[in-house]
């Protein structure tokens, strides 16, 4: 946590201000229990209205200060704890933004967004605690062990019992509750998990009747974290009147003692009315600092797990002197490629090689599972390879920075991403600087632009959350327009025509043509139909090339082709 606490410097002048001011307040608060000792010794006693009035008015004040520190110390300490909590988050997005795919799959999402919330709350909250806690509480316990001295040394004695039972009570029961403390975050994080698949895959859930199931899923993460915050609850309930009580028994203790002590001439009342309201700012402040004893450990649990996201190098990184080539343009090579994902048995893609040329498309086909969206990955560096070498415009991708990379590059992605904002903001991402004519025009060649006109405000129709009012065809061209805006070196179609009927995708692959001469274009398909214009057709077979040529080659030389071939189109087709 400490590490974390880096990140406070801005705040320096804050919680230096806060700290003199809680100690001021503190101060102030240890010292109106000697001014009550002499109202009532040299006031009560003595009948002095004018000595009550005057300490009384002077104990006012110094109340009144008080509570003006206090307020000003609660806001600025208040001011810098939630200002960490901003600090630690964009850090942490930051962070995250750079994490490469696998380290998406290493962690996973909902754990990444209980880390970025709960977890940097509950180090906000620790932080105000501590910055509230660690110079009142010690001052408050010492200064209030000497001040109770100088009234009564033997007194003290009471508090000398006292004190260790109440700390040795505070230990016992902070040690059952911290591991349950820590174990919070995990079952949150298991919450937020299950939360999200039900929520993400809510029509398969109910298209499939597992609601209960779901249902049941979910209370089961819900009633293991509430088992546990019943379990911390059991404990804190527990630990709160025996505190009281020990506080009590300490107060009658030190009334009859000092009563005695009264009664034998060898203290004088102030002094035991003094000594009371010490004894109880001591306990109290003790019982405070608990509490953060108690807390800490759960902040800590948070700290390390935001520590681990900050900490963590991701594994694809820019070049220290990326390297920048202009002659080429959009120039993809592939040269004896093999990778494989973390902890797979099996590589997902075996000795690659090829070459896919500006001006020509090649075509990527095979069975699922063969390694395709594995294949077209590699050249926007979402991965990187175990050997060879994926080289663009004649350097490897490893050599160029990942931005000036997929600069040239436009994804359709197998699955249409599509972000909450208008359709126009939609294209735009793709360019972000693209005028209203640019963006028509992508939307034309996509054939979106037709379904756009009979939307109700066209281009400035909302898309909701996900795109959920668009049908998949529709977002697959949304996603294709966004592509062609950028008008990009290298085209990559993740798989993305299978969502259109066969006429709509026969015309727009007509309407990529024109827009794509200059352009590398690489086409991921399951459809024959998609592939078999293509310059080049590579044939992959359980992440092997099992052939490479035209349509025509392949159905003479690969045998995997051919069965493909076949089982998709007629005879009279294939001749
Ligand atoms: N993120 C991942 N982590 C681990 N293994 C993966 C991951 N993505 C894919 N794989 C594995 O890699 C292999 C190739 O997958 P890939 O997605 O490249 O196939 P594909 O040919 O695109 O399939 P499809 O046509 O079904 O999309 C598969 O065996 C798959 O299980």
């Amino acid at each position: 946590m400490l590490k974390l606490y880096k990140l406070l410097k801005p705040y320096t002048l804050y919680i230096v201000v806060s700290l003199v001011l809680i100690f001021l307040q503190t101060t102030s608060d240890l010292y109106l229990p000697t001014l009550m000792a002499d109202i009532v010794n040299s006031g009560v006693m003595k009948g002095d209205t004018d000595f009550i009035l005057k300490t009384g008015g002077i104990m006012l004040l110094i109340a009144a200060g008080g509570a003006v520190c206090a307020v000003i110390s609660t806001f600025l300490s208040a001011k810098a704890s939630v200002g960490l909590g901003r600090i630690i988050r964009d850090k942490v997005f930051a962070r995250v933004e750079g994490f490469s795919l696998h380290e998406f799959d290493r962690i996973g999402t909902a754990t990444l967004i209980t880390r970025t919330t709960n977890d940097i709350t509950q180090i906000q909250q620790v932080t105000f605690m501590i910055m509230r806690m660690m110079v009142s509480s010690p001052l408050m316990a010492i200064g209030g062990i000497l001040l109770a001295y100088s009234k009564d040394k033997a007194l003290t004695g009471v508090l000398g019992i006292a004190l260790p039972v109440l700390a040795l009570t505070i230990f016992l029961v902070a040690r059952k509750a911290m591991p349950l403390f820590k174990a919070v975050q995990v079952k949150i994080d298991k919450v937020n998990l299950v939360l999200r698949e039900k929520l993400t895959g809510i029509r398969v859930i109910r298209a499939f009747n597992r609601m209960e199931h779901e249902g049941a899923r979910f209370a089961e993460a819900s009633l293991d974290l509430t088992n546990n915050y019943i379990k911390v609850n059991r404990i804190m309930a527990f630990l709160m009147p025996t505190l009281m009580l020990i506080m009590n028994l300490t107060t009658i203790a030190i009334l009859w003692y000092g009563s005695i002590r009264i009664d034998q001439g060898r203290m004088d009342l102030g002094a035991l009315v003094a000594f009371t309201q010490y004894a109880m700012q001591i306990m109290f402040s003790m019982l405070m600092f608990s509490m953060m004893f108690i807390m800490v450990p759960r902040a800590q649990a948070s700290a390390a797990r935001i520590n681990e996201i900050l900490n963590s190098r991701p594994d694809i990184e820019d070049p220290r002197q990326p390297k920048t080539v202009r002659e080429l343009r959009g120039l993809v090579e592939f040269k004896n490629v093999t990778f494989s994902y973390h902890g797979a048995e099996q590589p997902a893609l075996n000795d690659i090689s090829f070459t896919a040329k500006p001006g020509e498309v090649t075509a990527i086909i095979g069975g699922t599972g063969s390694g395709k969206s594995s294949l077209v990955n590699l050249i926007p560096r979402f991965y990187d390879v175990d050997s060879g070498s994926v080289l663009v415009d004649g350097l490897d991708v490893r050599e160029i920075s990942q931005g000036e990379l997929r600069e040239k590059i436009g994804l359709v992605p197998q699955k249409a991403v599509l972000f909450s904002g208008t359709i126009a903001d939609n294209i735009r991402y793709g360019k972000p600087d693209a005028s209203g004519e640019e963006i028509r025009e992508a939307a034309e060649v996509a054939r979106a632009a037709g379904f756009i006109a009979e939307m109700k405000d066209g281009f400035e129709t909302l898309i909701a959350q996900g795109g959920t009012n668009l049908s998949g065809g529709q977002k697959q061209r949304l996603s294709i327009a966004r592509a062609l805006v950028r008008r990009p070196e290298i085209y990559i179609f993740d798989d993305s025509f299978s969502a259109l009927d066969f006429k709509t995708d026969a015309e727009l692959r007509e309407a990529l043509k024109k827009e794509t001469l200059q352009s590398t274009v690489l086409i991921v398909a399951q459809r024959i139909g998609t592939v078999m214009d293509a310059d080049q057709i590579i044939v992959l077979d359980n992440g092997s090339i099992a052939g490479t040529g035209t349509h025509q080659d392949l159905l003479t030389s690969c045998e995997v082709y051919r069965e493909i071939v076949s089982s998709q189109l007629s005879g009279e087709e294939i001749a």
